[in-house]
């Protein structure tokens, strides 16, 4: 599925006074590649996603998906949220099967997909089980899960691994991309983490602040499995670190 968007500007009126969160945005996505959008808070980041999955309409500019104007959500585009919503009472089986009910498969299918997906995250030994049983990197899995599993043209995941602790989150962007290698869906992932935005993007989309812009689009040329400590994966790193005006001697930040 091919996105563009085109001149997008976005503003909010709340008890009559004008947020403008995004302005003039333009951006082409192709069929599969992985985008990150990456910026500070408030840079209009989770608003262009919005826009995109159709939950928002643009005051100005437009939104197409092959070539038609985004009206409204779709069930072919799932988002993925940073607390998962996944349904306590139901099992890691029941929830992966949540969304395949929607679209009118018979029982035996239903299952046998869920099965597929919940062993391509590595949960198959689990799915009997409830949510509060799993850790929050085994939620997350779930989550991703549920969203393959129906098959979706965009995955829309925002800020999915912001609650996860520093080392299970490198685990998580391991398997999402790993997953995204095999499954080659487009992806637009929102995240504030450079490193992250490195290790995961075809292409990253730097985004600032006052009024939400897009400042600039940086290519991640490197193959996958990326390794985060080679030297060219260092040097996209440096070179996003300088777009955000953050590269100066003496001066180390890991996040944005
Ligand atoms: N529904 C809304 N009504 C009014 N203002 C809004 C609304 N949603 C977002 N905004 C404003 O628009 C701007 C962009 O918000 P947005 O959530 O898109 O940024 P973000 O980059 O995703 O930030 P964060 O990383 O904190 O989630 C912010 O100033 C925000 O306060």
């Amino acid at each position: 599925m091919y996105i563009q968007v085109k001149n997008v500007t976005k503003i909010y009126t709340q008890n009559a006074v004008n947020a403008k969160a995004l302005e003039d945005a333009n951006l082409e996505i192709k069929q599969g590649e992985f985008i990150c959008l990456l910026g500070p808070s408030g840079c209009g980041k989770t608003t262009l996603l919005n826009l995109i999955a159709g939950f928002e309409k643009p005051t100005e500019g437009e939104i197409l998906l092959d070539g038609q104007i985004v009206n409204e959500p779709s069930i072919k585009y799932v988002t993925i949220f940073q607390n998962y919503g996944l349904l306590p009472w139901r099992t890691v089986q029941g929830n992966v099967e949540l969304g395949l009910e929607s679209l009118g498969y018979d029982k035996a299918k239903i299952r046998k997909i869920a099965e597929e997906y919940i062993e391509l995250v590595g949960l198959s030994a689990f799915k009997k089980h409830h949510p509060y049983q799993l850790s929050g990197g085994m939620q997350q899995r779930v989550a991703i899960a549920r969203a393959l599993a129906v098959d979706p043209d965009i995955i829309f995941m925002d800020e999915p691994f912001g609650a996860l602790d520093a080392m299970t989150r490198m685990k998580m962007q391991d398997e999402i991309s790993g997953i995204w290698e095999k499954k080659k869906k487009t992806i637009l992932f929102v995240t504030h983490d450079i490193d992250e935005s490195v290790f995961l993007a075809d292409r990253i989309v730097i985004m600032t602040p006052h009024p939400g812009k897009i400042k600039s689009i940086i290519n991640v040329p490197l193959a996958r499995k990326r390794d985060r400590t080679h030297p060219d994966f260092l040097t996209i790193r440096d070179k996003v670190f300088a777009e955000f005006e953050m590269k100066e001697k003496n001066k180390i930040e890991y996040y944005i």
